[in-house]
């Protein structure tokens, strides 16, 4: 579905050129759903622009729905849909009549993009906001009708360009229900951007990781947290003293790398380590930082998350630069 070589996107700033894609290798296979996930202003906007025919690359090629984005992007647009960041709806239009436009603009002859819209409708559950003026939807009803918008020439191969941005929890899980269940009816290829780990996390079959233009991982989120040496095992302890007693206890009794004290203004010191299993090891930790006589207020076992992975790949936090 898609296959991209060495693609590449400098923008000029004054005398400046910000190198927003830097010769990317993207290849996405039909029916997936491939999350790029990365900090604000990694390049998945410019990748998905380029994509899409939005945009031209610097230099490289990208070639997707089976067609070269530079040489024939009419056709690479008849077999994609995109919705962007922004909404693509007009804001005096009703919402039924708006998706019916837009499968006219499509080329769709009246029967069909009638019939088409209201299948759209019912599968989105907008039955009930095809009558209103699209600015009286509510924030996920209007995600959903842009999703609906760039579904009705029935392309197979969807781009969504952070499509739970600015969604309340419940909204995005409803967002996503219907993401899934379009998948399931109709065999969309997906690939979206976004900047929720948890969400890249849950919903994507594939992970690309990108930042500073380039993508640094791509697998299964499950792949992704296997570089990521062993769990985060965590417990805090009143002040630094009993700190730096507990971490050479850990030390001792779990024989794994150095153990990390982390302060913060207002919290106890927390020990962290990084071991295998650490479920497994707790219980000998414990009665260990016991019989030694260091006072735990918490202790804390975690998973690696796509965070540590992104942590590990580049040394800081994708949640520390959404801050
Ligand atoms: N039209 C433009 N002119 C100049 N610089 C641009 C332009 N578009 C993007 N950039 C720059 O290119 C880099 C990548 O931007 P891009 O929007 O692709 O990132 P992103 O990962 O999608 O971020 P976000 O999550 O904020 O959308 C950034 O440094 C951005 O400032």
């Amino acid at each position: 579905m898609i296959r991209t070589r060495g693609l590449t996107r400098n923008f000029r700033v004054g005398k400046e050129v910000v190198e927003a894609v830097r010769g990317v290798d993207i290849d996405v296979a039909e029916g997936e759903l491939v999350a790029l996930l990365g900090p604000n202003g990694a390049g998945k906007s410019t990748t998905l622009r380029m994509l899409t025919t939005l945009l031209e690359p610097t230099s490289g090629t990208a070639v997707v729905a089976g067609h070269d984005v530079c040489a024939e992007p009419a056709r690479v647009r008849r077999g994609i849909g995109f919705v962007g960041q922004g909404h693509g709806a007009g804001d005096d239009q009703r919402a039924g009549e708006e998706l019916y436009t837009q499968g006219l603009l499509y080329g769709l002859d009246r029967r069909t993009a009638r019939r088409r819209s209201g299948e759209l409708l019912d599968m989105l559950e907008l039955g009930s906001a095809a009558d209103r003026v699209v600015t009286k939807l509510s924030g996920g009803q209007r995600r959903r009708l842009d999703i609906a918008m760039g579904l009705i020439h029935e392309p197979g191969l969807l781009f969504l360009d952070e499509p739970s941005t600015g969604l309340d929890p419940h909204s995005r899980a409803n967002l996503w229900e219907h993401i899934t269940g379009l998948r399931e009816r109709l065999g969309t290829t997906v690939v979206l951007t976004t900047h929720y780990l948890d969400e890249a996390d849950d919903m994507a079959e594939r992970v690309l990781v990108i930042d500073h233009g380039s993508v640094i991982a791509d697998g299964t989120a499950d792949e992704l947290k296997g570089k990521v040496s062993g769990d985060l095992v965590a417990f805090s302890v009143p002040d630094e003293e009993h700190a730096r007693a507990g971490a050479g206890v850990a030390e001792r009794t779990l024989s794994s790398g150095a153990a990390e004290v982390v302060t913060a203004p207002g919290r106890e010191p927390e020990v962290r380590l990084r071991v295998e299993r650490g479920d497994t090891v707790l219980p000998e930790l414990l009665r260990a930082l016991d019989s030694a006589g260091v006072p735990l207020l918490t202790v804390r076992v975690q998973r690696p998350t796509l965070d540590d992975v992104f942590l590990t790949l580049t040394g800081r936090s994708l949640r520390e630069e959404k801050a």
